[in-house]
């Protein structure tokens, strides 16, 4: 019996099983993927074994975590519904997908686990954000929860109803930090900076700047107002980004992607 078990190992089942290693034996965990290469290359790189069937996964798993495309939901939920018992625990990690939604699906009444995580658990410092079906979980296996996904990084348990919002805001927007950095360093290489120098500057800015805001608990306007020097060079970036719309065009790219999120499958 394995303790998780992966079905799909794209980008995220990557990220996550990369990140299970840090709490778990390899042993412990098992998945499937539809691509025989993609199987075979990871279990060379992480020593995790795979298995060809989703349904054999299920029998042989305690925690099921959901790694496929929303649109591929419907099909692995009918795959496995008939081998799922009371000891299992569906751990759904697609944006806009319910609990309802899958419950709905399954022919017993399963456990559900609703998250939604961050492809930077590749490197511990993932963040995910976890809800439970109701009252209906063990201490043991709330544990056994955020151990999971402790083991990738970060984690806060959140009322369900707040799951579309959080895909936006941190499932979603590694994409746009890395979009912020790239642009950065685009602007270093305008200015005759070497490439790689100009990504290394832009990436520990960011992670520095983020680590403020974490670590001294100030508020971020407070920590811009300490970089901005009075008639300095600072405040001429900040007032040219805001001429040029820099928060407006982000509220309104994250309010696109959780509009997108509530169609996905609620
Ligand atoms: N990529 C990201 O940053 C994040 C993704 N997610 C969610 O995680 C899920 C997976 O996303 P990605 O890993 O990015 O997608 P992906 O396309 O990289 O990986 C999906 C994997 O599932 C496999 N697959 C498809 N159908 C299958 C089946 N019937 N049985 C077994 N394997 C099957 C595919 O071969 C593929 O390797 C999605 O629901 C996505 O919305 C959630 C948070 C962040
Ligand atoms: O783009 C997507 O649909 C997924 C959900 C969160 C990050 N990637």
């Amino acid at each position: 019996m394995y303790k998780i078990g992966l079905i799909g190992a794209g980008n995220m089942g990557f990220a996550i099983m990369k990140g299970l290693l840090k709490e778990y034996l390899y042993s412990h965990i098992v998945f499937t993927d539809k691509s025989r290469e993609k199987k075979e290359r990871i279990k060379e790189k992480l020593k995790i074994k795979y298995i060809n069937d989703n349904k054999e996964l299920a029998q042989k798993s305690k925690f099921i975590v959901l790694a496929v495309k929303p649109q591929n939901y419907d099909q692995v939920i009918s795959e496995i519904d008939s081998v799922l018992n009371e000891k299992n625990i569906i751990v759904s990690i697609a944006p806009g997908i319910t609990i309802q939604y899958i419950k709905e699906r399954l022919r017993k009444d399963i456990k559900v686990v609703r998250a939604m995580p961050n492809t930077p658990a590749l490197v511990g410092e993932g963040m995910t954000a976890i809800s439970f079906s109701n009252d209906e979980f063990e201490e043991e296996e709330i544990k056994d929860v955020k151990k999971i996904f402790k083991s990738l990084g970060e984690t806060v348990i959140i009322d369900e109803k707040y799951q579309d919002a959080i895909v936006p805001i941190s499932g979603s927007s590694p994409a746009y930090v890395y979009m912020f950095i790239e642009a950065m360093a685009d602007a270093g290489v305008l200015m005759g900076l070497p490439r790689e120098l100009s990504y290394k500057l832009a990436s520990q800015t960011v992670l520095g700047a983020a680590k403020m805001v974490l670590e001294t608990g100030k508020h971020p306007g407070e920590l811009k107002d300490n970089v901005c020097s009075p008639g300095g060079t600072t405040i001429e970036a900040v007032a040219n980004l805001e001429k040029n719309g820099f928060r407006g065009v982000i509220i309104e790219g994250m309010n696109k992607c959780y509009e997108k999120t509530k169609k996905m499958k609620n």
